[in-house]
């Protein structure tokens, strides 16, 4: 009899590739088990129409499926990173990560626009984008074009970017990839010009501290340089008590020996900033060391009135 594991997953089309993504890499480590995946409906698939920043951030896409492994439903959850609170229920730890793929934001054009970077778009140009981040350093680095809000899963968001209410949109590099879009990639945006959000491209394996077996699988597909720059990443995050909706972009990377860590916090019209750009020799620096920092520098350039502003209204986006 092989060994059966469980696996709760949204049901998106993007949430199976990489759940199957994940069963694959479990199989092939542990060819004794035999991987089920379970596919549950969650509140922000259910509510489709109103924009994410209305419903409220917390764990959206992943409250339901957290209930199915706390219930001991599900062995692990998999989730995108991006899209998972910085704090887990009790008792739930993201014991893995996957090794990152492109974390970078892309441009994609319909039909009345050609540009191959954001430069190039034509003023006026519409470009989806639901997203406080995406919008407010839009409006901050490239005020010529003009965000409008856009939902639904990838291949829904593409189709309207090519569409007739949308000059472009901007999506994520590795969501596009994995649903196979990439021909449909116009530019992809420097880090600089468009910070990703914290966990951008990594995929996450979340499980029961106290289920042994799940945590030692999660542990033993993790990629340690992209869990502990995610989780640096998440570290901004919830230090500036940002939820998945605040304006706030968190990267680090680990380039030719370096760790890079750029990050921004920006007010939803994107007037006010906060920004922070670090490198450090990877011999002897941590992300999470740089993490604390990047925190620091932001704080004193006027992050927490600017998130303060935000969420208590006084922010209205103009
Ligand atoms: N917010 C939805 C979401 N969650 C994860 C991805 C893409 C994959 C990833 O970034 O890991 C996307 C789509 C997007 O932002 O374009």
């Amino acid at each position: 009899m092989p060994e059966r594991f469980v696996i709760g997953t949204r049901g998106s089309k993007l949430a199976l590739w990489q759940t199957e993504t994940v069963g694959r890499a479990i199989m092939r480590a542990f060819p004794e088990i035999e991987v089920e995946i379970r596919v549950r409906n969650t509140t922000g698939d259910i509510n489709l129409a109103s924009p994410l920043a209305e419903i409220g951030d917390k764990g959206l896409f992943t409250r339901e499926l957290e209930t199915d492994l706390l219930l001991g439903e599900v062995d692990m959850c998999v989730h995108s990173l991006k899209d998972l609170e910085t704090e887990q229920p009790e008792g739930c730890v993201v014991a893995g990560v996957l090794p990152r793929a492109d974390a970078r934001d892309v441009l994609v054009c319909g039909p009345r626009i050609q540009a191959a970077s954001l430069a190039e778009v034509p003023e006026g140009s519409r470009i989806g984008t639901g997203s406080r981040r995406r919008v407010a350093q839009l409006k901050a680095n490239f005020p010529n074009m003009v965000p409008e809000g856009i939902r639904g899963n990838v291949d829904t968001r593409v189709a309207k970017a090519e569409g007739d209410d949308y000059e472009g949109a901007i999506l994520a590099a590795a969501g596009m990839k994995r649903m196979g879009y990439e021909d449909h990639i116009a530019a992809y945006l420097p880090i600089e010009d468009m910070i990703p959000a914290p966990g951008q491209g990594a995929i996450a394996m979340e499980v029961l501290k106290k289920n042994e077996r799940a945590y030692q699988i999660a542990r033993a597909l993790n990629d340690p340089v992209t869990k502990a720059c995610t989780d640096a990443e998440r570290f901004v995050l919830f230090s500036l008590e940002g939820g998945c909706s605040a304006p706030i972009g968190a990267h680090c990377r680990l380039e030719d020996g370096k760790y890079i860590f750029d990050a921004c916090v920006l007010s939803l019209g994107g007037t006010k900033a906060a920004r922070c750009h670090l490198e450090a020799d990877a011999d002897s620096a941590d992300p999470m060391d740089m993490a604390w920092e990047v925190v620091s520098e932001l704080i004193g350039e006027g992050a927490r009135a600017i998130l303060r502003d935000i969420k208590n209204g006084k922010d209205t986006g103009q």
